[in-house]
């Protein structure tokens, strides 16, 4: 059964789907400190998490059991990656399922700065008729998108509709899309000197910190109107309050703030050009309802071994893909695992050639596989994809991967090969046969033909008359039942290989005893467990 903590207020019917699973047990814990679930995080393999809980190393530490953190929403900044990264801690984000709210969130701010709402729904209550509120037009102004992502994409579509004319930046937006778009492609400089409006919808990053500040609002329009429902942080607070004062921001719209809950005595808490809301851009039925559908989702899968979408430690991948890859990942593994194995010095460099069919696919979810086979039985701690590739760069292991159209006759061929420090190669190499699946190809230089399950005796001798039938003799003695057997050999009479699939594992007192027959070099058991 695997237990998973809901520890902050997450849509109820967003993880029904997690409620109703029989293999999980869903506690709902929200508001507890960073000590409370250090002491009972031990005993969940999953945690599910909005923004306000912070999901630190400590608790991470604690975690033993945590396979996966889920994010019901996109930012991941109130969770440590590198810490998640480092323990094999998968994190999934949902970040399709909030992007209309929130683009209707900083919409509906906008047009709020525009029209003065919130000050004159405060007025108006007071009992004050204040019909001085004098607002702008939204159509025919200029408006200023930073970070045209999902959010940043629908909030132009909308502003299209206002009749806005829009200057959109983001390093990723290429002409074409913005010409669909019917965004004008712009530099951050032509935003900040030209819009009426701008808007921030980039993640905090260390380039986005402080992207407007006070150089910027310098040379800012007279008169203009800012909005961010992104990311405290992305615009300066200090230098946003002092252009205010300076007369050049007309008015600012807050969803977020760089410390949240901000201050009793934040300045923009009672500036009257300042509206702000406590970071609400989410805070929908329907966009809590598909986070957490997405994360619940997602969540199911991890803990179940089942492919999935969205982590955020690991590359993205598009599901076309995953489906061409899937299944090659079991075979990759176990590549991975024979080579860990067959290996007995500290690996420098690992090479993977991937060829035939896999020659064009993005095949790094595989890499990882392949890697997670030749690490796992020799560190200690949790090894598995989101942490495989991080655990090679720790150990100073250089991975090189190649992709070339040679098969040697097969459809598709993934061969390793490990280097050691002193230069000396142990390579497999395997295929998935239609039909017959995984198979080894390969083990060093000698064709050969195996499946890899179970338990192998990889013996290593030199080609010479009798030898099988001693090692079949000597098994039997040990009552070692043989259930198939692989030689390979060069040249007659030259080094071979004997690959032999056994019903259980063999001692090291009978390897020791193969390895004192004549002609035979080594004798190692292999295990696929
Ligand atoms: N207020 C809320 O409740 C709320 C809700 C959802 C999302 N968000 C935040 O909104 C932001 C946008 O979310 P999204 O889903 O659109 O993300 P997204 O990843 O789809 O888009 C972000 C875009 O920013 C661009 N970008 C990165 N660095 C940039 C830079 N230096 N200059 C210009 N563009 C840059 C990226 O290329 C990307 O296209 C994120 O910060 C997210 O955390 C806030
Ligand atoms: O959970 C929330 O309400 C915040 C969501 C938002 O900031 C996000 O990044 O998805």
């Amino acid at each position: 059964m695997f237990k998973v903590l809901v520890s902050d207020p997450i849509s109820d019917l967003g993880i029904q789907q997690l409620m109703d699973a029989a293999d999980v047990e869903v506690d709902k814990k929200p508001g507890l400190s960073e000590d409370e679930l250090v002491q009972i995080i031990p005993q969940y393999d999953g945690l599910l998490v909005r923004s306000q809980t912070k999901v630190t190393e400590k608790i991470m530490e604690a975690g033993t059991r945590l396979k996966v953190i889920g994010r019901a929403g996109v930012g991941v900044d109130n969770i440590n990656l590198e810490a998640a990264t480092t323990r094999g801690i998968i994190v999934i984000n949902a970040p399709d399922g909030n992007t209309i709210t929130t683009c209707e969130h900083a919409f509906a701010m906008m047009m709020a700065l525009a029209r003065h709402i919130p000050q004159a729904y405060a007025k108006t209550v007071n009992g004050e008729w204040d019909r001085k509120f004098l607002g702008v037009e939204l159509r025919n102004k200029t408006l200023g998108v930073l970070g045209m992502g999902r959010i940043g994409s629908e909030v132009a579509k909308r502003a299209k509709a206002f009749g806005m004319d829009i200057l959109g930046y983001d390093p990723f937006l290429t002409e074409d899309r913005a010409e669909k778009l019917g965004v004008k492609l712009a530099t951050v400089d032509d935003i900040i000197r030209n819009a009426d409006f701008i808007t921030v919808h980039t993640p905090l990053t260390p380039e986005t910190k402080h992207m407007i500040a006070r150089p910027q609002f310098e040379v800012m329009k007279k008169g203009m109107r800012i909005v961010n429902c992104a990311r405290g942080g992305i615009i300066d607070e200090m230098a946003l309050v002092e252009a205010i004062d300076q007369g050049i921001v007309a008015g600012a719209a807050f969803d977020v703030f760089e410390k949240e809950p901000p201050e009793a005595d934040h300045p923009f808490l009672n500036n009257p050009k300042i509206i702000v809301t406590p970071h609400l851009g989410a805070s929908t039925v329907e966009a809590q309802e598909n986070v957490a559908i997405d994360v619940s989702e997602q969540v199911l899968h991890i803990l179940r071994n089942e492919p999935f979408k969205n982590a955020v430690n690991m590359p993205p991948v598009a599901a076309s893909v995953m489906n061409k890859l899937q299944p090659y990942f079991g075979l990759g593994e176990k590549i991975g695992v024979f080579l860990s194995q067959l290996n007995n010095q500290a690996v420098k460099e690992i090479h993977v050639d991937y060829a035939g069919d896999l020659a064009e696919v993005d095949t790094q979810p595989l890499t990882r596989y392949i890697i997670k086979g030749v690490l796992s039985r020799h560190f200690a701690g949790d090894v598995n994809i989101v942490n495989s590739m991080h655990l090679t760069k720790v150990r100073d292991i250089n991975v090189v991967v190649s992709q070339a159209s040679a098969t040697k006759g097969f459809t598709n061929l993934i061969s390793v090969t490990l280097k050691g420090q002193d230069g000396a190669e142990r390579r497999v190499a395997g295929t998935l046969l239609n039909g017959y699946g995984a198979r080894i190809v390969q083990i060093d230089k000698f064709p050969v033909d195996v499946a890899p399950e179970g338990h192998l005796i990889f013996i290593s001798h030199n080609d010479k008359p009798g030898i099988i039938g001693h090692v079949g003799t000597l098994l039997g003695k040990n009552d070692v039942n043989i259930a198939s057997m692989q030689v390979g050999r060069k040249l007659v009479g030259g080094e071979a290989i004997m690959v032999l699939t056994v019903d259980k594992a063999v001692t090291k007192d009978v390897l020791d005893e193969l390895t004192k027959l004549p002609e035979l070099n080594k004798a190692q058991h292999i295990i696929f467990a």
